[in-house]
This record gives C-alpha cells, sequence and structure tokens, in this order.
C-alpha cells in the first residue's frame, strides 16, 4: 500500500504519521501546494495547527490546492484518515459532516484516552472488533465534535460513529461520545485521538497502529 501524509504550513505530526505509515506499506509527504497525490492508495491527513489555527482550525487547510486532489481520491472510494487536525481540515472542507468546537473545558487536553470501536463499517475498522477497547493520546484545544442533533441520529443511524470515547473518557464535551465518523461510503474517516502516535509498546500503547494495518490489509485483499 502507498500511502501519502499531506502537510500544510503548521503541521506537526507528520513524521509520527509517516513513521505509522511506513510500517505496512510505503509512504511519502505530499505538500499542501500540490495537485496530485503521487499514485498514492490511501491519505493520511496528519495533526498540528495548520495556519497557526487561524480562522478556525482546519479552515484555511480546507482550501489549499492538495486538498481538490484528496477530495477526488475519495470520490473514487479510496481512504482517506484525518487525525486530529486532519479530522479539523476534513470537516472544514465537507467531507465529513459536523464540526469540531473548543473543547468544553477551554482548556487544552493531552492524555491518553480510551475510545471503543463504534462501527465496523470503515475502511480504517473493519479489522477491529465491535466495542473493541483502544488506547489512544489526544492532544487538542478544539476537539468537541458538534453537529445538529438529527446529523447526530442519521450518523448513529447509519453506523457512521466509527469511535467513541469509553464512559468517563470524554476529554472535551463531544456530543454523544462521539470521538470519530465515517462519511457514507465508509473511506473517510476523521478522529480526534492520534493513532499514529500509540504504533509501540515504548510509546504507551502499540492499539493505534491497527487502524494503519487494517487500511493496508484491506487493499490485499481487495
Ligand atoms: N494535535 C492536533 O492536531 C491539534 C489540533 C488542533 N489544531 C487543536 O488544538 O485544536
Amino acid at each position: 500500500m502507498r500511502f501519502a501524509v499531506v502537510r500544510f504550513p503548521g503541521s506537526c505530526d507528520d513524521r509520527d504519521a509517516l513513521l505509522a505509515c511506513s510500517r505496512f506499506g510505503d509512504a511519502r509527504l505530499v505538500e499542501h501546494y500540490e495537485r496530485d497525490l503521487g499514485g498514492a492508495d490511501c491519505v493520511v491527513i496528519p495533526g498540528g495547527f495548520s495556519y497557526g489555527d487561524y480562522l478556525r482550525a482546519g479552515a484555511l487547510a480546507g482550501l489549499s490546492p492538495v486538498m481538490a486532489a484528496v477530495r477526488a481520491h475519495a470520490d473514487r472510494g479510496g481512504p482517506v484518515l484525518g487525525i486530529c487536525n486532519g479530522f479539523q481540515v476534513l470537516c472544514e472542507a465537507g467531507l465529513l459532516p459536523g464540526a469540531l468546537l473548543p473543547n468544553a473545558g477551554l482548556r487544552f487536553v493531552c492524555r491518553e484516552v480510551e475510545i471503543e470501536v463504534a462501527s465496523t463499517r470503515s475502511a480504517f475498522t473493519a479489522c477491529l472488533g465491535q466495542g473493541e477497547r483502544l488506547r489512544i493520546p489526544v492532544k487538542h484545544q478544539s476537539g468537541r465534535y458538534w453537529a445538529p442533533s438529527q446529523v447526530l441520529d442519521e450518523l448513529e443511524r447509519s453506523e457512521r460513529v466509527v469511535f467513541r470515547y469509553a464512559p468517563g473518557h470524554n476529554p472535551n464535551g463531544s456530543e454523544r461520545d462521539i470521538a470519530g465518523i465515517a462519511n457514507e461510503r465508509g473511506n473517510v474517516v476523521g478522529l480526534m485521538p492520534h493513532p499514529e502516535h500509540a504504533v509501540d509498546p515504548l510509546l504507551g500503547s502499540a492499539d493505534g497502529a491497527r487502524l494503519f494495518q487494517c487500511v493496508a490489509r484491506l487493499a490485499v485483499a481487495a
């Protein structure tokens, strides 16, 4: 599998994302000004503070030239994973519904949390167990997932809530404990926790590696 990790000015987790992807395939950086993805099979939009989070986190990155290529890739059914700032970018670009608002406590949170696999109907969770718990760190100031209640109902009904914070682990006040969601086809996933920071027991957890492993395994099976 060929992974493309998209980098914007202010991205800061691109190196960890490259490391995580390189365990399961080839991984290369694609810059925000590029207009094609170099034949990548899977796109990862990493965490950080793209464009300094000016205007709203992810808003300016969502307008970058590279996002047209990401959108075309997603429209073809290609897998896209947005992590933290990447999730914010995907929401701002309209590839995922809803928005990431400032944390309920109005503080930056940086800690390990437990999340549960709420749906296996996505390219990154199809190989995981329903209800399975993963230990993964969060670090953000605008991580409170919000969408109108009809949208939340529809996300739940169509099994597009992919990850939930385990009881007592919601760090930001996200609606319905939502930690990650998917688009209708299940090929585009965004989540606030950072699987790329949890890919080795030396880091405290290797649970995050399973998302990258899953998408690579599906590609081999296809
Ligand atoms: N770790 C990150 O990706 C940070 C996300 C984001 N810019 C925030 O703090 O809200």
